[in-house]
Parts: C-alpha cells; structure tokens; sequence
C-alpha cells in the first residue's frame, strides 16, 4: 500500500536551514502516515533529506526530527523541556509530572516513584497480588480455545491496574467504561457538544477524579486502602512543600493511562511472537517446567532468563512509544546542525530502538542477543522506556508483570497439550502512534 501522503504536497521548503518532509496534508499533516505506517514513513525521510527533517503533526505543528541516535540524549539534556506534551494532549496530560519538568516534576516524581522500585513492589505484595488475576485469564483463554489477542491483553491490563490502585473488582464494570471513554480525549476533536467524545471523555475524567479522590480521602482517614494508594498518599504527605491534592489525583490518573496500553501491547505482540515462531515457545515451555511456578517477587525474575529475553526482544522490535515530543529552551547543538530555542523536537525511540547503529541484524527477533550478553543492561538497551528524568517510572512493574504472565501462559498451556498458533496476517491493521499496537483483530488458537 502507498504512504498516506497528500501527492498535492510535493515542494520541497526549508525551515532553520532543516528540510521539511513533504506530503503532509492541511490539518492534519504527517499524522495520517505516523498512525498506518511510522516505520516506512521515517526511512523515505531519511533516504530523501538525511537525519535531520521535519515532520507535521498537524495541530501539534511541526517537530524537528532526529535519527542520529545521539538526538536520545536529548531527552537528558537540561535545556530540554517536556512541556510539550501539555500543549498536545492538555485534557489528559495537563497538571501531570509528565508534561513537568524541573523541581515542580522532581517532586510529584518522587511522592510516586518509590512504590514502583523493586522494593515498593515487594512491600506492597503486587506479584502475588497479580499472579491469581494473570493464571485466571489464561486458563480462560485454554478453555476458549481461540481469542482475538489485543482485546483480551487490554481486558487483562485492566483488571491488572485497577487492582493495583486498589479498586474493588464489583466497582470494575462501570471503571471499565469511564476509562474507555476517557481514552477518547486523545482523538476527540475540539468540539465541545453533548455526546461528542471531548464532552463524554471530560465528563468521564471528572468521574474518575472524584472516585480518585475519595481513594486518596480514604486513604488518609483509614488507611483502608491496599495496593499502592496508600503509599503514595504518604509519601504525598511526608514531602517538603505538601503537594496538593488535584496534583495527587492527576498523577494517579497518568499511572492509569501509561500503564494500560502501553502494556497491552507489549503483552499481545508477545503471544504473537510466541505463536509465530515455535523455538521461542519450546524455550519459554523449557524454562517454565525447569523452575516450575509463576514468579512473584522481583527477586525471582533472576531465575527467567529466557522470559526476561522475550520481554526485552519484543519491546525492541515492537516499541509501545514510538515518539516523545519536547521543546528546546536555548539553542542547542545536534550533530552538525545548531538548533534555535524553541523548536519543538520529536525525538524517535520507534527508530533508534529498530536501528543497525544500535544492534546487530535489527530486524531479526533474537533472543540470544539478550541471553549471551554479559554486560549489564544499559540506557540505551531499554530505550523503549524513555530515559533521564521522565524514564518510564513503571519498568520494573512491566518487567515483572510481564515474566510472570508468559510463565503463566507457558505453563497452563503446556499442562493442556497444547501451544499459541496465529490464525491471521500480523501487517494489517497496525498502528504506531499515539502508542504503538498490534491490530486489534489478530487471532490466536491455542491447539
Ligand atoms: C511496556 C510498557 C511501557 C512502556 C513501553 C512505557 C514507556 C514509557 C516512556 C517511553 C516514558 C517516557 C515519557 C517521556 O520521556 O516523556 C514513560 C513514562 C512514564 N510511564 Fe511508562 N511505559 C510502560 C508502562 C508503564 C506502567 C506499567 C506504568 C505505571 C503503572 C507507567 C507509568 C509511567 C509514568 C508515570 C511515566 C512518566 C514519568 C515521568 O514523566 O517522570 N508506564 N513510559
């Protein structure tokens, strides 16, 4: 299929000296290229202008776009802001330590950040209180025999994030269906008119705040909440200039919204990996019988390596943030070009992470890359996450949830006979952006 470029749009324009892809159409740019087919997109841009160019991401406007695997430094770089992403999705990122940069981010970060750290974690008893909730869909996918893989890794992330802020599994019907219509903010558009998505996913975000914030009311008065609330409530409470409320009840929103289809994903192009090439099912199985059981602590995931590879190899080739926005706050310097404060910068982790610069044969899915390497584990080989003061803050859940739901998977399956088959083709239907997934029509057969 061809890119979805505007053939209308074939002049070539500089702007700062830096080439602007051309084909973008009116409104809505380059968008329309970035959702169906990012990856194609980025290399004819690179074959025709070099490393450096600009794409338009229509409303967000235009961002200079980096290859050069040295534009990932910039998301370490002080003079970079991230304040960006506020302007481009201000009904789900405004007020958030996301959109946040300097001492106003430091501290949101640190009120929440201890509870996502391999001792957090442990404390708070988030792998046993997981592994019930993963083996209960699994086994429900044996006994359904064949599922469409990105609905029910969706449905399973769900289940997953509520309970770890603690929402009681009776409450999880009417959650499920505020949180679908929140997700509508991040298309809807401007257009504020009763059963219009703006007004349904506003609507729906102030439902989910009050419930939030009477979690955090509850927190403070009982200490009746499990799962991380409460952590986080304290930690809200003990820090030097008292973080207001509103700040609390965002971020706990933003821990929803990045946790969910960002693993999601990661999840369901896991079990299409593990259904398209049989040697990686055979060695997850082997793993999976030698050790026996579903991790539950951090410290257990040392004993999986062949899962922890499977992990970190799927990520790598199907990266669930493709590009972070920023902007520039004084002149900077990239490559061989100089760059004007204020110019929004795209920064191309779905290119750096797939790059020959970065790993030997990217295009092949190879575990062995991860299994023979003796060097620990760099910035650069989780690039997925992001990484300086805004890296991903749920990795080590990620890492954890997902090792444990492919022993699950392997274990169940193997106890039954049987092994993940695909049912239909992987390229149709993909999107890159805003996050990237699988289409949400694959099927897999467990036979
Ligand atoms: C495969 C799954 C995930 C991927 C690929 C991923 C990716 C990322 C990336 C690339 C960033 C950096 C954003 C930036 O620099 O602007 C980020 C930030 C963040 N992620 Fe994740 N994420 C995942 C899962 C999670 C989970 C499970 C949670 C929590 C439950 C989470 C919470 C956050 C938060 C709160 C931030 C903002 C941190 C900050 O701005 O300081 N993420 N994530």
């Amino acid at each position: 299929m061809d890119m979805l470029l505007n053939p209308l749009n074939r002049r070539h324009r500089l702007r700062h000296d830096i080439p602007v892809l051309p084909g973008a159409f009116p409104l809505v740019g380059h968008l329309p290229a970035m959702v169906y087919d990012l990856p194609r997109l980025l290399q004819c841009a690179e074959r025709t202008l070099g490393s450096h160019f600009w794409l338009d991401f229509g409303p967000a406007g235009h961002m200079m776009t980096c290859l050069d695997p040295d534009a990932f430094a910039l998301l370490r770089h002080k003079d970079v802001s991230s304040e960006l992403m506020e302007e481009i999705a201000p009904e789900l990122f405004g007020g958030t330590l996301v959109a946040q940069d300097g001492i106003a981010h430091r501290q949101a970060r640190d009120a929440i950040k201890a509870a996502f750290l391999p001792k957090g974690l442990t404390q708070a008893g988030i792998g046993d209180l997981f592994a019930p909730v993963i083996q209960a869909q699994v086994q429900a996918w044996r006994e359904l025999g064949e599922i469409t893989i990105l609905r029910e890794t969706g449905d399973l992330m769900l289940k997953l994030i509520f309970s770890l802020i603690g929402i009681p599994a009776h409450d999880l019907p009417g959650w499920r269906r505020k949180y679908r219509q929140l997700l509508q903010l991040i298309v809807a558009p401007p257009i504020d008119l009763p059963g219009l998505p703006l007004r349904r996913g506003r609507a729906a975000r102030d439902w989910i705040d009050a419930q939030l914030r009477q979690f955090v009311h509850d927190a403070r008065a009982y200490a009746a909440r499990t799962g991380l609330i409460n952590d986080m409530v304290s930690a809200f409470d003990r820090s030097d200039d008292a973080l207001t409320d509103d700040v609390l009840v965002a971020n706990i929103r933003l821990l929803l919204l990045g946790g969910h289809e960002t693993t999601a994903s990661t999840m369901a192009w896991m079990v299409i990996e593990l259904a398209r090439q049989p040697v990686l099912w055979d060695a997850l199985v082997e793993e999976a019988q030698r050790v026996g059981a579903v991790p539950t602590r951090y410290a257990d995931l040392a004993r999986y390596p062949v899962a922890e590879a499977l992990f970190r190899e799927t990520l790598r080739m199907h990266p669930a943030v493709t590009l972070l926005p920023r902007r520039a706050l004084q002149d900077l310097q990239l490559g061989q070009r100089r760059i004007p404060a204020g110019t929004d910068l795209c920064i191309p982790l779905l290119h750096f992470s797939t790059s020959a610069l970065l790993h030997e044969v990217p295009d092949q899915f190879r575990l062995e890359r991860w299994l023979q390497r003796t060097e620990p584990i760099r910035s650069v080989d989780m690039l997925q996450f992001g990484t300086g003061p805004h890296v991903c803050i749920g990795y080590h859940l990620v890492w954890l949830e997902l090792v444990q739901f492919c022993i699950a998977l392997a274990l169940t399956m193997q106890k039954a006979g049987v092994r993940p088959r695909l049912l239909n083709d992987i390229e149709k239907g993909r999107r890159y952006y805003p996050t990237a997934h699988p289409s949400m029509k694959i099927r897999i057969g467990f036979s």
